[in-house]
């Protein structure tokens, strides 16, 4: 399969904007993301979807959204390239909450008294780089200083990496699941590797919908990492499916979607306790009261 990647300088608020008319735009399938060249101080709106890309649709909707004609650059990306594993290849190591995450390209020493995770580069995402992840684990940490959960799960797994992490932590069963099969066998190599292979029970689901999620509930601790629009969708059955004084950490969210998210949590009896900002990333921690 081949890849169209379509690229416009934007303003950052621009570039959001887009990003948000796309995930309201299941007819496109694409995938978007914003972010900023720090080098040269510039935003950028990024999308990627089958070749070929409808281009046209694609700038009607730039247009309608932003009020302005934005011109995309596109390239068509090699398919026999993992271009995921490439971009992320060489990255350093990130520690993050008493946890030290590397890929195996790393050669220096683990340093000591830190949780090692190694995460290779792959199609799925989390090496614990983006501020989403950082704040997932740095929360993680918090509550384990805390008490220990049994009754885990990680919805929206992608590398396994927050699933692993708790396994290693606590010797416990966590679930780890996600939307993308990719993500799911990614899982399943990253928690062996890691030595949690028995410990991380990986399922392919769509948010909290599986029979297997079902029969573990009720969970005393739910990691999601996804964004708010899907997190805000899910919040009913995360009320359903946490125990009383279960902890709740959601990532994923921009500063300003912050809000719209607690109060859909709290309309389920779920409040906050603690609010983590990594750039413009915002983490929760929730509690079911
Ligand atoms: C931002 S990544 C987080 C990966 C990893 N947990 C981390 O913190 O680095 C979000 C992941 O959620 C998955 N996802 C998105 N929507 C989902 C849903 N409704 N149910 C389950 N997984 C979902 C995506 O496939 C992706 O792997």
């Amino acid at each position: 399969m081949q890849v169209d990647q379509l690229s416009a300088p934007l303003t950052k608020e621009q570039a959001y904007a887009l990003v948000d008319a796309v995930m309201e735009r299941d007819d496109l399938a694409l995938t978007a993301t914003a972010h900023e060249n720090e080098d040269i101080e510039q935003w950028y709106f990024e999308a990627s979807c089958e070749s070929p890309a409808n281009v046209e649709s694609f700038s009607e909707l730039a247009r309608q959204t932003l009020g302005m004609d934005v011109e995309f650059t596109v390239s068509t990306l090699d398919p026999e390239v993992n271009w995921v594993a490439k971009s992320l290849e060489g990255l350093a190591p990130v520690v993050a909450g008493g946890f030290y995450v590397y890929g195996s390209h790393e050669t220096g020493p683990i340093p000591h008294g830190v949780t090692a995770i190694r995460i290779d580069a792959a199609q799925a995402f989390g090496t614990g780089h983006h501020e989403t992840t950082t704040g997932c684990l740095e929360a993680i940490d918090k509550l384990l200083k805390r008490k220990k959960p049994t009754r885990m799960i990680d919805v929206g797994t992608g590398t396994g990496l927050l699933a692993i992490a708790l396994a290693k932590r606590t010797r416990t069963p966590v679930i780890a699941s996600d939307i993308d099969p990719i993500s799911v066998t990614t899982t399943i190599e990253n928690a062996e590797f890691n030595g949690v292979g028995n410990q991380i029970i990986a399922l392919e689901a769509t948010g909290l919908t599986h029979p297997t999620i079902a029969q573990h509930a009720p969970y005393d601790l739910i990691v999601a990492n996804i964004l708010a629009g899907p997190l805000m969708a899910l919040a009913p059955a995360v009320g359903k499916a946490a125990q009383k004084g279960a902890t709740i950490i959601l990532s994923g969210i921009l500063e300003h979607q912050a809000r719209g998210v607690i109060n859909a949590y709290a309309r389920q009896g779920m409040t906050l306790t603690q609010k983590l900002q990594r750039k413009d990333w915002t983490t929760l921690m929730l509690e079911m009261k």
